[in-house]
């Protein structure tokens, strides 16, 4: 079994508990008093490279990241250093993130939220809606094509702008028949958990310019953003060395100064 099957299995078996603890109809009711999502496509359409920075724990791969006590404190930091989308991990057992997680980042900062998890049903679309999300990830690999397309419509419909990940070319092709707008690829294999940088420079050409794209993963500092930036990224996504490097503010406006470049503001 691949580990996204691992984790496939632990998230089918949470969101069971939590259905039972609340059955839809109450969340839905909850729902209504939930603020509008904010418009992410025009966020991450910003001129130059735009940076999504993410609340990070833990991981499959490397374990205990940082101790993060603050996750407020950890986003004011963020969106202070210019982070255009903050993305908050909502998965417990691998990456040791939670709802609470999200409702606490939705409450300290007006930037928007992308609720990141293995989202397998449109019960965890209204759970993103209430507690502030207002962007979901859906993960190709995760789901059969009709599962994906009904979650892409549905996480429309409620005002939630979906991410759509892909780590292949053919599941680029899925995330595009799907009416995908803002396109993942994620450089780190969730079968293998492996890293690979290349992987966007395969598969963004296969991505039309009228499509975000965003590079996930494997960011280390401003000449990653620069070369993913090469490849057409408007925008990259970047956990670790935010959360390692103990000056979380600084390090996402390093980022942000790289893709404000003149030469990569006057791209599009
Ligand atoms: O910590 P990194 O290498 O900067 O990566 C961040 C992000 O891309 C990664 O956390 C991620 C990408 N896709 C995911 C899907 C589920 C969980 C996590 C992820």
């Amino acid at each position: 079994m691949s580990v996204l099957d691992e984790i496939l299995d632990g998230v089918r078996a949470d969101l069971a508990d939590r259905q039972a603890a609340m059955p839809l109809d109450r969340l839905k009711e909850k729902a209504e008093s939930a603020p509008r999502p904010k418009d992410v496509v025009a966020a991450l359409r910003r001129p130059g490279v735009q940076v999504v920075a993410e609340v990070k724990r833990s991981s499959p791969s490397k374990g205990d990241l940082a101790k993060i006590d603050d996750p407020a404190a950890l986003a004011r930091d963020y969106s202070a250093g210019g982070a255009c989308l903050i993305s908050v991990l909502t998965e417990q057992r691998w990456f040791h993130g939670s709802l609470a997680d999200l409702g606490t980042v939705r409450a300290a900062v007006d930037t928007p939220l992308l609720r990141k998890d293995f989202v397998v049903s449109a019960y965890q679309l209204w759970e993103a809606l209430v507690h502030g999300a207002d962007a979901v990830l859906l993960i190709v690999a995760a789901l059969e094509q009709d599962a994906l397309v009904s979650l892409v419509e549905r996480a429309g419909s409620l005002g939630l702008t979906p991410l759509v990940e892909v780590h292949t070319a053919d599941e680029v092709q899925r995330a595009l028949d799907a009416g995908a707008t803002v396109i993942g690829v994620n450089a780190r294999d969730l079968k293998t958990l492996q890293v690979d940088r290349e992987t966007f420079a395969k598969l963004a050409p296969l991505i039309p310019d009228d499509r975000v794209k965003i590079a996930e993963s494997g960011v280390r500092g401003p000449h990653d953003l620069l070369a993913y930036a090469g490849y057409g990224a408007d925008a990259v996504l970047v956990g670790e060395s935010l959360v390692r490097g103990g000056k979380p503010r600084e390090a996402v406006a390093d980022l942000v100064t790289a893709g404000a470049h003149p030469a990569l503001r006057d791209r599009r």
